[in-house]
């Protein structure tokens, strides 16, 4: 399999820049570049002095990490956070501290969240006044049951 390749740009040399924890994984660590201290229920949107360049028909995703959302509650707000392939500016994290009697604090350096790079369709949008029919038709939002 051949690597995709993705130009990064480091906004904040005392950083490292993202990687794999090992190889095969979906997800490369993204670092926060800031202290920043979240009370319970509170958020906060962290830098990581990361832009990147991703080619066309690719984009970002980024996700939280299951050990800060497992110990701590800490989570992103609009997980997973989209960065478009024409996307120049920084990289930044919508952390939110779920637990309800906790602060959390997240220092400089911290691994934060996760960056997954994927190929991703556009679609050509055609209106039409009626859409054909399907099996699940309007049922959703539980209509199959608990
Ligand atoms: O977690 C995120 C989500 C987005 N972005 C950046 C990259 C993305 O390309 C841009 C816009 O994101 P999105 O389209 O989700 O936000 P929007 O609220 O629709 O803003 P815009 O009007 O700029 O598209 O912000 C991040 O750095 N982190
Ligand atoms: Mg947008």
């Amino acid at each position: 399999m051949t690597d995709v390749q993705v130009l990064i740009q480091r906004l904040d040399d005392g950083l490292p820049v993202p990687s794999y924890a090992h190889p095969g994984d979906a997800g490369a660590d993204l670092y926060a570049a800031e202290d920043v201290e979240l009370l319970p229920g509170e958020r906060a949107v962290v830098g990581t002095g990361l832009a990147i360049a991703l080619p066309d028909g690719y984009a970002a995703f980024v996700h939280p990490r299951s050990g800060l959302a497992a110990k701590y509650g800490v989570t992103l707000v609009n997980a997973p956070g989209t960065v478009d392939a024409g996307y120049r500016g920084e990289i930044k994290v919508t952390v939110i501290n779920t637990d309800a009697k906790e602060p959390f604090r997240l220092s400089r350096g911290d691994r934060v969240a996760q960056l997954v790079v994927k190929r991703v369709e556009r679609a050509a949008f055609t209106e039409v006044e009626l859409l054909p029919g399907s099996a699940r038709g309007t049922g959703g939002f539980g209509s199959t049951g608990r």
